[in-house]
């Protein structure tokens, strides 16, 4: 992590509370942060923890109670759906399911078609627009011509999983939240999925924030971490500092729940 990188996204006291009285959850508790331009950051934590609804306010789909949020050093502003189709061309995010990202109605071609229409290349020759629909493809390793007038669910789920890096790829967004994309594929598929967005990266200079309650994927990938508990961040700062030399009880607990597959197992005790 170097502070000469310039902020991405920035956030001061950010909290949310759902309900009220006694049905009243702080599900993110007053929690700062400052990701830097080309930085992988990941956000580590339990089932519960808050993880994915830091990553809803990140994205601007539910409000925030308290705290501000600076997109690119400036205070956000996604006060009208003009706004907020603005910061979303900055900011796009894949999930771990990607049936649930596709309109299963609209073939691969509108699905691709749409990201470049949103990069304001509505207008170019169809020429053109099939050139980089291609390019996207190959760079995650796909074959545009084999995709032409299909439907997503007529893909693999590793497959769907690549098309989703195809569409960023065509987005390039300053800032990519990638919610465990990596959970439902095998480890084959997983490291070359890393991999893709890790080039992607290097490419666009994009900061990649990944949620995951993975330490060992975060420890892998990331430059800096967060460690959340309870809706808090109990420590954060470079992956090898937070993993190796960890200060909080609860970041110790993630790393020893983490299997040693290199030690033998002791089936003695099963
Ligand atoms: N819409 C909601 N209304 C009320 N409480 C909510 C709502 N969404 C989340 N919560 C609560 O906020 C807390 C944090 O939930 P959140 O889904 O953000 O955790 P998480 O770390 O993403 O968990 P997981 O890894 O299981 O997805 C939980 O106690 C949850 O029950």
């Amino acid at each position: 992590m170097s502070d000469k990188r310039a902020s991405c996204l920035k956030g001061n006291g950010v909290t949310k509370v759902f309900g009220f009285g006694d049905k009243k959850t702080v599900a993110v508790n007053n929690v700062d942060f400052d990701f830097r331009e080309g930085e992988i950051v990941s956000i580590v934590g339990e089932s519960g923890s808050g993880k994915t609804t830091l990553s809803k306010m990140l994205l601007g789909l539910i409000s925030v109670t308290e705290g501000e949020v600076l997109f690119q050093g400036k205070p956000r502003d996604i006060s009208t759906g003009q706004k907020k189709r603005e910061y979303w061309k900055g900011i796009q995010a894949i999930f771990q399911d990607p049936f649930s990202s596709y309109n299963m109605f609209n073939k691969i071609d509108s699905v691709l078609l749409d990201c470049i229409n949103m990069r304001g290349g509505k207008s170019l020759p169809y020429e053109k627009k099939f050139e980089m629909m291609r390019e996207a493809c190959s760079f995650v390793n796909l074959e545009f011509k084999e995709l032409t007038n299909k439907y997503p669910f007529e893909l693999s789920g590793g497959q769907m999983q690549r098309l989703m890096i195809a569409r960023i790829f065509l987005l390039k967004p300053k800032i990519l939240l990638a919610d465990e994309p990596t959970s439902m594929i095998d480890a084959c598929s997983r490291a070359t999925i890393l991999d893709m967005l890790l080039k992607l990266r290097d490419e666009i200079n994009m900061t990649i924030i990944f949620i995951t309650h993975d330490i060992g994927l975060a420890y892998y990938i990331s430059d800096s971490v967060y460690i959340m508990e309870h809706g808090k961040f109990v420590e954060h700062g470079k992956a090898e500092d937070v993993i190796l030399h960890p200060k909080a009880a609860y970041t110790q607990r993630l790393i020893n729940d983490v299997p040693k597959i290199y030690e033998e197992w002791d089936l003695s005790t099963v």
